[in-house]
């Protein structure tokens, strides 16, 4: 509720995110690391502590489904070991309101790295169309998830903690455009998505694994979620 008292940062944080994705990746400041289809991922090269921090923009776009079906099957608890096959254990450790979770997740372990975990709150809102009068007819979806402190944390130090700064930020255009009265259907919806991470692993690791790491799973993961997304929706009625 709007009371909570993570609710300023969460505010605050989820229209940085926005705005920070709707960026472009002109200027020469992200580069290509990553190609697949329509998937284009993108890296700027940056340390800290002798860390790698890497932050991530991943840009791509997808048919068949909606913003508003993509956000929320990224943001449910309830799916989320169908499409992440990077966590090993998840706990909700409070519903703050119905849009917005705190998760405890156990990542799987990357060899040669030290098991790690994240707490974080997840927060998924619609921003209606900024410009509705040139076409821009559907909602935005964001999904911003950030590392947070919480009374319940084990903090057992069985494993090292990351930082995190994610967001997921979708819009659906009609594409082909439909007739007056004529009826949508899911060949004419093209979702465009860009996703944003931060990870600070929080504990050393080599930058020569890390950034292997980086680049053999961010692909996978975003292309299995897009498509665990579609299949899973395009038998059902179209979620605006
Ligand atoms: O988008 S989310 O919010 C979805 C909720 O699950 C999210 C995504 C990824 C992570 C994440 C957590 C830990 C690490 C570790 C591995 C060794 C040191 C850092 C990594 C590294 C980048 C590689 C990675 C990327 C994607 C999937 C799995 N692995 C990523 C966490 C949350």
């Amino acid at each position: 509720a709007a009371t909570h008292p993570l609710w300023p940062q969460i505010e605050k944080l989820t229209m940085e995110q926005l705005g920070y994705a709707q960026q472009g990746v002109e200027g020469g400041v992200w580069q290509l690391f990553a190609e697949e289809g329509e998937m284009k991922m993108y890296r700027r090269e940056l340390e800290e502590d002798g860390l790698v921090v890497d932050p991530l923009k991943a840009v791509h776009q997808v048919r068949g489904a909606t913003a508003h079906e993509m956000a929320h099957h990224f943001w449910s608890p309830d799916v989320r070991f169908e499409w992440d096959t990077s966590i090993e254990q998840m706990t909700v450790l409070d519903r703050i309101s119905s849009d917005t979770i705190i998760f405890l997740q156990l990542h799987k372990r990357v060899w040669p790295t030290a098991q790690r975990d994240a707490l974080f709150w997840s927060h998924v809102r619609k921003i209606p169309p900024s410009h509705p009068a040139n076409g821009e007819a559907y909602d935005t979806w964001i999904v911003c998830n950030q590392s947070t402190e919480h009374p319940d944390d084990p903090k057992d130090g069985k494993c090292v903690r990351v930082d995190l700064t994610v967001c997921f930020v979708c819009q659906t255009f009609i594409d082909p455009p439909v007739q007056e009265g004529e009826e949508i259907t899911r060949d004419n919806l093209l979702t465009k998505i860009t996703y944003c991470s931060v990870v600070n692993p929080g504990g050393w690791a080599p930058a020569s694994v890390l950034r292997a790491v980086y680049k053999r799973e961010y692909p996978k993961f975003l292309k299995r979620f897009t498509q665990y997304v579609g299949e899973k929706c395009e038998s059902q009625p179209i979620a605006f």
